[in-house]
């Protein structure tokens, strides 16, 4: 018997109100799979990660996280946010935002066990912030604080992790601290699906590519999907930047 997918979409629209901004989803992504969502602005990459955490109506199709409905399965789900949406003004240490990734497994009103502590003390140290554990999250560069919102969601041990644009505007360090962090999770088996712009990345990083410009433009291995033609198709008369035959920079 095949695994069964950690995340299984089909035929799926989503839709805000009436009118569907995103139609005609169909892919999967397997245990310790990497696969990412390419696409300009307004494409629907972060539509379809919040109908993956139940957030946005699927009104045609299916999303099925774990054979679960997104709603029933948002416990095994890890989310980062774009950083622009995170609050820096939020008044409690680097180790209080990465035990919130602790909570939907304990529950809310009891607190964190030394094994919780722990968890959280080597997520930090995953993403290269362990001597930033005491620092408040509000001091952090905005490269840090987005590396913190990646330990909060590995010390949830989610079976799939949603990132959304976690590339853009970050520094070297923090994007080679996720690169590595991407491979970990990949060896432990956790699905993960990110948003990206950033071509290079993508390959560098992704086994699987989904291309979305408000509908699905192909889904498949990384460099079977992400060819000029796919690309031209999905971004459509905009700039693609060429090196020799290959397409290096999609410009949004
Ligand atoms: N809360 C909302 N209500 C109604 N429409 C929305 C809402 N959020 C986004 N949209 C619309 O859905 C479409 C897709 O937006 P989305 O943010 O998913 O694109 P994206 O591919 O993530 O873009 P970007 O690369 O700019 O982040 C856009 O037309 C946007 O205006």
């Amino acid at each position: 018997m095949p695994e069964p997918a950690v995340l299984a979409i089909d035929g799926a629209s989503i839709a805000y109100d009436a009118q569907p901004v995103l139609t005609g989803v169909t892919g999967r992504v397997g245990a310790g799979e990497i696969v990412a969502l390419i696409g300009p602005n307004g494409a629907g990459k972060s539509t379809l990660i919040k109908a993956v955490l139940g957030l946005v109506p699927v009104t045609t199709g299916t999303i099925a996280v774990l054979g679960r409905s997104p709603a029933a399965a948002r416990r095994d789900v890890g989310y980062v946010p774009q950083a622009d949406t995170l609050d820096a003004q939020f008044p409690v240490s680097v180790t209080q935002v990465v035990l919130m990734g602790r909570y939907r497994r304990i529950g809310w009103l009891r607190r964190p066990a030394r094994a919780d502590r722990a968890i959280a003390a080597d997520a930090l140290r995953r993403v290269g912030l362990a001597d930033r554990a005491r620092a408040t999250f509000g001091t952090l560069s905005g490269g840090q604080r987005q590396r913190v919102l990646l330990a909060r969601a590995i010390a949830a041990q989610p079976r799939l992790l949603l990132l959304d644009e976690p590339f853009s505007g970050v520094d070297v360090v923090s994007q080679e601290a996720l690169v590595r962090v991407l491979s970990q999770l990949r060896q432990h088996g956790t699905a993960v699906l990110i948003s990206t712009h950033d071509l290079a990345l993508a390959r560098h990083v992704s086994d699987h590519a989904c291309l979305l410009n408000r509908q699905m433009y192909g889904f498949g291995p990384t460099a079977a999907t992400l060819t000029p033609d796919g690309l031209r198709a999905t971004y459509g008369s905009r700039t693609l930047d060429r090196h020799g035959d290959d397409i290096v920079a999609a410009h949004r």
